[in-house]
């Protein structure tokens, strides 16, 4: 059986990925610290997860993280860009072994912001040490992702149209273009088939139009998924009156399932 650790994966992006793997036959393993902000939802999904048998969960700081030698595929999608935890984590990797690092499009803000700029000298200390160690590493730039366990706030008109959400304050790059989580995971699926190489790629929603009326936002037209598309065969299912749809109805199961 393919083994696969998910560092961080108690996170919104982290916990679809690990349920989807579970699904695709993996034995996967999360390693995540249970953020205190986060640790009702956090408990919940722990318990959701435990029910499948080829399931681990290992509460450790990303410092203090000790990594299976025998599980060669990794996802870091933990919200620390400490570089010295990003280190400790880095060096216990081996050649051949696989990582699919999940970034922003932030990167690509223009005026760079503090976080683009954080980012990018992350996304390059993980590059070097790919190609030092002769791991293969896939770079994953997302856009803003909305799912079930989504943080941010999202307003949803009766048609089922996004008009604005709160978090937009600062907007930054990524914030320009909102994708699905199913699209998501469904690109991560993907690019675990990379056998070798060091590639970095953005995924979008290809939205060509404004998101909704009032206060909406414009969809970038500028990243398209023409390089994902290339690089893993990549395009989204998902529009986004059909993500938010399927959004709702999973809400719905997840608080039923959960008693909210
Ligand atoms: O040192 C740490 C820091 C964080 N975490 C865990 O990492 C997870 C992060 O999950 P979030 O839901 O906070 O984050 P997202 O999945 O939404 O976001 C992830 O994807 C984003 C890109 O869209 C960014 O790259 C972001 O930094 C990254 O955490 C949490 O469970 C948290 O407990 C750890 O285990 N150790």
């Amino acid at each position: 059986m393919k083994q696969l650790t998910i560092i961080g994966g108690l996170g919104f992006l982290g916990s679809h990925m690990a349920m989807r793997f579970l699904h695709e036959g993996y034995g996967v393993t999360i390693i995540d610290r249970m953020d205190t902000n986060y640790e009702e939802d956090q408990v919940n999904i722990e318990m959701s997860m435990g029910r499948h048998a080829h399931y681990t969960f290992i509460r450790e700081n990303i410092r203090d993280v000790s990594v299976n030698k025998s599980c060669s595929n990794f996802i870091y999608t933990a919200d620390n860009k400490n570089q010295e935890d990003l280190h400790s984590f880095l060096t216990q990797l081996q050649k051949d072994d696989f990582l699919l690092f999940i970034s922003t499009t932030d990167i690509f803000a223009n005026p760079m912001t503090e976080y683009g700029l954080e980012m990018k000298a992350v996304e390059e200390i993980v590059r070097e040490k790919a190609l030092e160690e002769e791991w293969t590493l896939v770079t994953m730039r997302l856009p803003t992702v909305y799912g079930v366990h989504h943080k941010l706030d999202l307003d949803i008109n009766v048609s089922g149209e996004v008009v604005s959400y709160h978090q937009i304050r600062n907007r930054t790059e990524s914030m320009l273009d909102l994708i699905y989580i199913e699209d998501v995971t469904e690109a991560v699926v993907k690019a675990m088939t990379v056998k070798q190489g060091v590639i970095e790629f953005h995924i979008g929603s290809g939205l060509k139009q404004p998101w909704g009326n009032r206060n909406s936002l414009k969809a970038q037209e500028g990243l398209t998924n023409d390089k994902a598309q290339e690089l893993i065969g990549f395009s989204p299912k998902f529009s986004l009156k059909e993500g938010i749809a399927h959004y709702q109805e999973q809400q719905k199961v997840w608080s039923r399932q959960n008693l909210l």
